[in-house]
Formats: C-alpha cells, sequence, structure tokens
C-alpha cells in the first residue's frame, strides 16, 4: 500500500491518437478510464474522438466523471466527424491547448502513444524541473512500452543532462490502481531545484475563464 493521501483530482491524460497494433494498449486506455471515473477523477485530454484518446474518454464518462477536451480549432474542423467525447474547448494554436491542459489539471498520465504523446511528456516534465508547475507524471507502462524510455532517462541521469531527483519527475507503473495512488497524492514526489515560488503557489487548476481566447464549445 502507499503512504499518501487521496484527494479529487483532475487528471490530464496523454495517449496516442491512434490505438497501438496490440489491443492491450486500448484495454489499457479503458481499464485507466474506468478507473479515473470510479475514483471520481476529472479527465482532461486532447479532444480526439479517435484511438486511445477516445477509449480513455469514454470510459471515464460511463463512470459519469467530468471529461474536458482542449483542441485547437483548426484541428476540430478536421476531426468534426469523430466527436470527442465531453464537453470541448476549442483554443487557437497547439501551444495554447497545452498550456489550457496543463493550468486545468492537477496531475498528468502518460499512456501509450507517439510524437504528440512524447512531446506532452517531456513539455509538463520540463516544466516541473523549471517550476512552472509541480504536478506527477505518471507513465502507464503496459507491455514495457516505455522500457526503453526509462532505460534512455536513466542514461541521462548518468551522464549529467538531469540530476536524480529531476530524473525522479518522471515515474512509471503498469498498474493502473498504483498510477493512480500516484496521480491522486497530495504532493509531488520530488522536490526540484529550480522554484518559481508565484507559480508554486497558484491553485492546482485555474478557473477556465481565466484562460483569453478559449471558448466552450456548446452542443
Ligand atoms: C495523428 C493523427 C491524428 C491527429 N489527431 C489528434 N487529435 C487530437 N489530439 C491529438 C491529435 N494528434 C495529436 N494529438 C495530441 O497529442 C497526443 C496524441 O498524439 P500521438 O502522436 O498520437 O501520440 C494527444 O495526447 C493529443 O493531446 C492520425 O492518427
Amino acid at each position: 500500500m502507499h503512504n499518501i493521501r487521496q484527494r479529487a483530482a483532475i487528471i490530464a491524460t496523454f495517449c496516442g491518437a491512434r490505438p497501438g497494433r496490440d489491443l492491450a494498449y486500448a484495454a489499457l486506455a479503458q481499464d485507466f478510464g474506468t478507473a479515473l471515473g470510479r475514483r471520481g477523477c476529472g479527465l482532461v485530454y486532447g479532444a480526439g474522438g479517435v484511438g486511445m484518446m477516445r477509449a480513455v474518454a469514454e470510459a471515464a464518462l460511463a463512470q459519469g466523471a467530468n471529461v474536458t477536451g482542449v483542441v485547437p480549432h483548426d484541428l476540430h474542423e478536421r476531426e468534426r466527424s469523430q466527436k470527442a467525447p465531453g464537453q470541448i474547448f476549442l483554443v487557437r494554436t497547439m501551444h495554447e491547448r497545452k498550456a489550457l491542459m496543463y493550468r486545468l489539471s492537477s496531475a498528468f498520465a502518460v499512456l501509450p502513444g507517439g510524437f504528440g504523446t512524447l512531446d506532452e511528456l517531456m513539455e509538463v516534465a520540463t516544466w516541473n524541473q523549471l517550476g512552472m508547475h509541480r504536478k506527477r507524471v505518471v507513465l502507464l507502462n503496459a507491455k514495457g512500452y516505455f522500457d526503453s524510455l526509462l532505460g534512455f532517462l536513466d542514461r541521462v541521469a548518468q551522464d549529467g543532462f538531469l540530476t536524480p531527483e529531476e530524473r525522479d519527475l518522471i515515474c512509471a507503473t503498469g498498474d493502473v490502481e498504483e498510477a493512480l495512488d500516484l496521480l491522486t497524492a497530495e504532493t509531488p514526489q520530488a522536490a526540484v531545484a529550480v522554484t518559481v515560488p508565484a507559480a508554486a503557489a497558484r491553485p492546482a487548476h485555474d478557473e477556465i475563464r481565466a484562460v483569453p481566447d478559449s471558448r466552450l464549445l456548446t452542443r
């Protein structure tokens, strides 16, 4: 068991726009969305109505979770036919999208995916490193998908490009419930060397209305 206090959390989940070749990945996405919803957590995601993203969002919604997607206008137009689940926020750019996803969330789950997922993973870890937010980052390592990445991160630390504490800003588990224990824990697991006090004092998730140029898509 884990000696960490549970609280309602809003978990941004980064994962593939594709389902992957192995059915185990979509099953993981579904299990994670279901477990997240059962714990009373909210979900923030990339508002893709496809692949792993759709599987997480639909499973969370089925448990009554509050599901929020954030997507740039043009990407939404392109994917309009896929009808992404949940409440959808439209923003102007990919950068605004990521910033809003990070602000709305209290922690980050990363499931198997491609460039988009890896970009989001590295950015939220970097923001922790720089003290721009202090939010846990947990990889759902199904079928050893992230093993080589985790090994590479160890190498990065060994070679002096990350401190051991910074390396530990990204943790991993293959177990959905353990991941949620970590994601809903009260404080980030690793202190970082460089912190910005104003950012640390910010509430875990900002009010949506505080973000300019985004609008709620009503259906
Ligand atoms: C690449 C394909 C479709 C792109 N459609 C997307 N719709 C919504 N969100 C997306 C999309 N592509 C990337 N994202 C964001 O990145 C992550 C998924 O990217 P990945 O490269 O598939 O890992 C996801 O978390 C979104 O926030 C055609 O399949």
